[in-house]
């Protein structure tokens, strides 16, 4: 398999060292699928946890392995890091605290996280002259510009106001009290460190801002195997209320906008990156689907449709409730209006496009989240609370 493998340009694709930082996570666990399944590269799996890729580290007659190694290390302070960015070609830095509950009651550590501690990876690289690829986030564009006009303007219906393009579109955050936005900030700041390494010390790297990847295994089901008061991302929100028979909540009555692509689909993305460097480096990336997208209350209203389907429940008289932001996510909260990528550069450089319609995308998600989690659940309802 290795050798017949090519590259867009007709080249072969030569087996490669991959270092991926935050393998552990959402992305990270299937991307070392992708990389186990359908390539010969070699995986050092860097993170602090490996429950997401235990599947793919053991037994060790699995047909990949001797080819991913766990690495149980955390990057703020482990001098290990720098060695094994230099025995790997490519380093994938995917660690991050991103989940918003935790952006306006953690800004310290989400500043750390997403600035402070990417600053050693980004120096290993550009003094050892290695690629990478690191990942951003489209929250790096902020609000549209748009969102500023009179509400009733036409002109929030011209793209030139909300499609985001990554070599035009400003960066346009709220207030400094507006905590919310300290991701973002240290997002957009890391990628500027980034850019001016490969400016000035011709750092090979990739940006790549992921518009809201959903699929199985993002984040945690509260309660079950993540902590019970834990705020996930809105998907495993919205599972957890599912599976737990209750109304989903909709922030300031779900009005925003998100498109919403298949994990999937967003994975052979990032392969065409790692295995087209000439056509990848010195850019940065939209990965998203702009035909996906939905309010957050239509993406409750079709959540509920689904789950119905799939676990064979009548969905509730009362499927939503409008909850304030202060309440759910408490002082300092803000959003992005509208999260519509430009797609004018991915498909030039790599000629992709995502598949996976968000119907469909839902349907295999709920089906994997109700399989995985239903039994579970129900005996956590079942039993007593603790008097
Ligand atoms: N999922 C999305 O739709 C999305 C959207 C935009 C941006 N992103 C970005 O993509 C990256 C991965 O996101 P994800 O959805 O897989 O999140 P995730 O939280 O599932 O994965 C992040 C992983 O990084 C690890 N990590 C964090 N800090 C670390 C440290 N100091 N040392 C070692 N490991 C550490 C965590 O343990 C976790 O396994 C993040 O940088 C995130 O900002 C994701
Ligand atoms: O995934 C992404 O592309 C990026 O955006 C996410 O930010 P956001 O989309 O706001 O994260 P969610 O927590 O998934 O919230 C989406 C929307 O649903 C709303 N929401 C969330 C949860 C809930 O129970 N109810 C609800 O209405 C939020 O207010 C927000 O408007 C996260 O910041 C990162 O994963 C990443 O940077």
């Amino acid at each position: 398999m290795a050798s017949s493998r090519v590259d867009l340009d007709g080249n072969p694709i030569k087996p490669i060292t991959i270092c991926m930082i935050g393998a552990g996570g959402f992305i990270g666990s299937h991307l070392c699928e992708k990389l186990m399944s359908e390539t010969p590269h070699k995986v050092l799996a860097l993170d602090v946890y490996n429950d997401k890729i235990k599947h793919l580290l053991e037994p060790d007659t699995l047909p990949w392995a001797g080819r991913i190694q766990f690495h149980r290390l955390n990057i703020k302070h482990d001098s290990r890091l720098e060695g094994l960015i230099k025995i790997a070609d490519l380093t994938i830095n995917l660690a991050a605290i991103c989940t918003p509950a935790d952006y306006n009651t953690r800004p310290l550590d989400t500043i750390y996280s997403n600035f402070i501690d990417a600053l050693p990876v980004v120096k290993y690289c550009s003094e050892n002259n290695k690629r990478l690829i690191h990942f951003s986030t489209c929250e790096v564009y902020g609000k549209t510009i748009g969102s500023f006009l009179p509400k009733d303007s036409p002109l929030r219906q011209d793209p030139a106001y909300y499609v985001l393009k990554e070599d035009e579109s400003p960066c346009i955050f709220g207030s400094i009290e507006k905590q919310r936005w300290s991701y973002a900030c240290a997002k957009q700041l890391i990628e500027r460190l980034i850019y001016a390494e490969g400016a000035e010390n011709d750092l090979e790297f990739t940006i790549v801002r992921p518009f809201n990847w959903i699929g199985p295994r993002m984040d945690f089901i509260p309660g079950i195997d993540g902590p019970s008061e834990g705020v996930p991302r809105v998907l495993a929100c919205f599972s957890n209320n599912l599976l737990r028979r209750e109304p989903l909540k909709l922030v300031d009555g779900g009005q925003s906008q998100r498109t919403f692509v298949y994990i999937k689909d967003a994975i052979e993305a990032v392969l065409l990156m790692i295995e087209n460097p000439a056509r990848a480096n010195g850019h940065i990336f939209n990965v998203g689907n702009p035909n996906n997208e939905v309010t957050v209350r239509q993406l409750a209203e079709m959540m509920t449709q689904v789950y119905s389907k799939v676990s064979e429940e009548a969905p509730l008289e009362k499927p939503t409730i409008d909850v304030s932001s202060k309440e759910f996510y408490g002082e300092g909260y803000d959003d992005s209006d509208k999260r519509i990528p430009d797609m004018t550069i991915i498909n030039r450089q790599l000629g992709w496009n995502p598949k996976t319609s968000l119907w469909d995308l839902l349907e295999s998600t709920l089906t994997y989240q109700h399989r995985t989690y239903a039994e579970a659940i129900k005996k956590a309802i079942a039993k007593p609370v603790a008097s």
